[in-house]
C-alpha cells in the first residue's frame, strides 16, 4: 500500500474475526494510510518507522514490548471499546504513547445487551424458542413460568455510563433499582432514574432479583463475585454479566447454578471467550450465553470507529484526547 501524506494507522486485519469491518474502511482511508499486521510483519523495519497510530479491534493486535519497540514513531493507541483490561497501560505509557477508549459510542448498545439478557433470561426466551421449533407441540402445557420483571429489584454493580443507561432502561420497566459503585452518584442523578445507592455490594446482592455486573476488570474486581457472594443472593435470583468473565469466579458460578444457590445466569462474557465446547456452563438449562455481543450493532460499531478517529487525530495534532485513558 502506498500512502501520500496521510498518517499511517496500523490495524490487525481488514475483515475476518479480529479485523476492522470492511464498511469502516472508506471512512478510515479518508484520514489514514491503513496498514495491516500482515503487511507490517512482512516489512517490519520500513513500515514500523511510519506507523503513528494503532486502532485495536476486539483487542487485536496484541500490544507487547516487542511491538512497541518496533514502532518508534507511535503516538497513540485507540481502542474499539471501553474496557482496557487487555492493555498494559503502564507499559504503553512508558513508551510515551497515549491511549483512548470509546465510551460515548459504547454505552447505549451495551446497556441494550444487558437489558436483552435480563428479559431473555426472565422470560426463558431461549428455552421456549427451542421448544417452539422442536417437533413437540405440547409446549403450551409445559411448566415454563418465567420471572416477572415489572416490580422486580435490579441491582447494578458499577454505575458508570453503561450502568446508568441500564438504570434508565430498567426504570421504564418499572423495576426497583439498587446500585453499588465506588463513588456515589449525585442525588439528582439517582432521582432521575429512581436508583438507590447500596454502600456495600453485600446488601445489594441480598435484595436483588437480578444482579447486573457492569464493572471494569481490574485487580480489585477480579473474581468480585465468588462463592460467598453467590450465597448471599436469593435462590431465585439471576446473575447477568456484561462486564468481563473474570469478574466472576466461574467454577463457583457453575456450582451455584447446579445446586440452586441462584436461579439463573445470563452471560455476555466468559473466561475464556469462547468457552471450551465441553464447559459445564454450556450444558445448563438455566444459563444463556451470548458471544460478547456488547456493542455489536451497525451504528455503534461505526460510532466507535468515529470516536477512535477523533482521538487519534487529536493525539497526532497535539490536542487533548476526548477519551484519553491514563494508567492508574
Ligand atoms: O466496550 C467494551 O469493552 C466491551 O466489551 C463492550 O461489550
Amino acid at each position: 500500500m502506498e500512502g501520500g501524506e496521510l498518517p499511517w494507522l496500523l490495524v490487525n486485519e481488514i475483515g475476518g474475526i479480529r479485523g476492522i469491518l470492511h464498511s469502516h474502511v472508506p471512512f478510515l482511508k479518508k484520514h489514514f494510510h491503513l496498514i495491516t499486521m500482515k503487511e507490517f510483519l512482512e516489512n517490519r523495519k520500513d513500515v514500523g518507522k511510519k506507523v503513528q497510530a494503532i486502532y485495536l479491534w476486539w483487542h487485536k493486535p496484541v500490544i507487547d514490548k516487542e511491538l512497541l519497540q518496533s514502532l518508534p514513531n507511535l503516538k497513540v493507541i485507540a481502542n474499539s471499546g471501553v474496557g482496557m483490561d487487555h492493555l498494559d497501560l503502564k507499559l504503553v505509557a512508558s513508551f510515551g504513547v497515549k491511549m483512548a477508549n470509546a465510551p460515548r459510542a459504547v454505552s447505549s448498545s451495551t446497556a441494550d445487551t444487558g437489558m436483552a439478557l435480563l428479559l431473555a433470561s426472565a422470560r426463558r426466551l431461549v428455552e421456549v424458542h427451542n421448544i417452539s421449533i422442536s417437533q413437540s407441540m405440547e409446549y403450551c402445557e409445559a411448566d415454563i413460568l418465567g420471572v416477572k420483571v415489572t416490580g422486580a429489584t435490579l441491582g447494578i454493580v458499577g454505575m458508570g455510563s453503561i450502568g446508568y443507561k441500564i438504570a434508565l432502561r430498567a426504570k421504564a420497566f418499572e423495576m426497583n433499582i439498587l446500585y453499588h459503585n465506588r463513588t456515589r452518584r449525585k442525588v439528582q442523578e439517582e432521582q432521575a432514574v429512581g436508583a438507590t445507592y447500596c454502600k456495600t455490594i453485600d446488601s445489594l446482592l441480598q435484595q436483588a432479583d437480578f444482579v447486573m455486573l457492569v464493572v471494569s476488570l481490574t485487580p480489585q474486581t477480579h473474581k468480585l463475585i465468588g462463592k460467598r457472594e453467590l450465597e448471599l443472593m436469593k435462590p431465585t435470583a439471576t446473575l447477568i454479566n456484561i462486564s468481563r468473565g473474570a469478574v466472576v469466579d466461574q467454577e463457583a458460578l457453575v456450582a451455584a447454578l447446579q445446586s440452586g444457590v441462584i436461579g439463573a445466569a445470563a452471560l455476555d462474557v466468559t473466561s475464556p471467550e469462547p468457552l471450551p465446547r465441553d464447559h459445564p456452563l454450556l450444558k445448563l438449562k438455566n444459563v444463556i450465553i451470548t458471544p460478547h455481543l456488547g456493542i455489536k450493532t451497525d451504528k455503534a460499531t461505526y460510532m466507535i470507529t468515529e470516536e477512535a478517529v477523533e482521538n487519534i487525530l487529536a493525539a497526532l495534532n497535539g490536542l487533548p484526547l476526548p477519551s484519553e485513558v491514563l494508567p492508574s
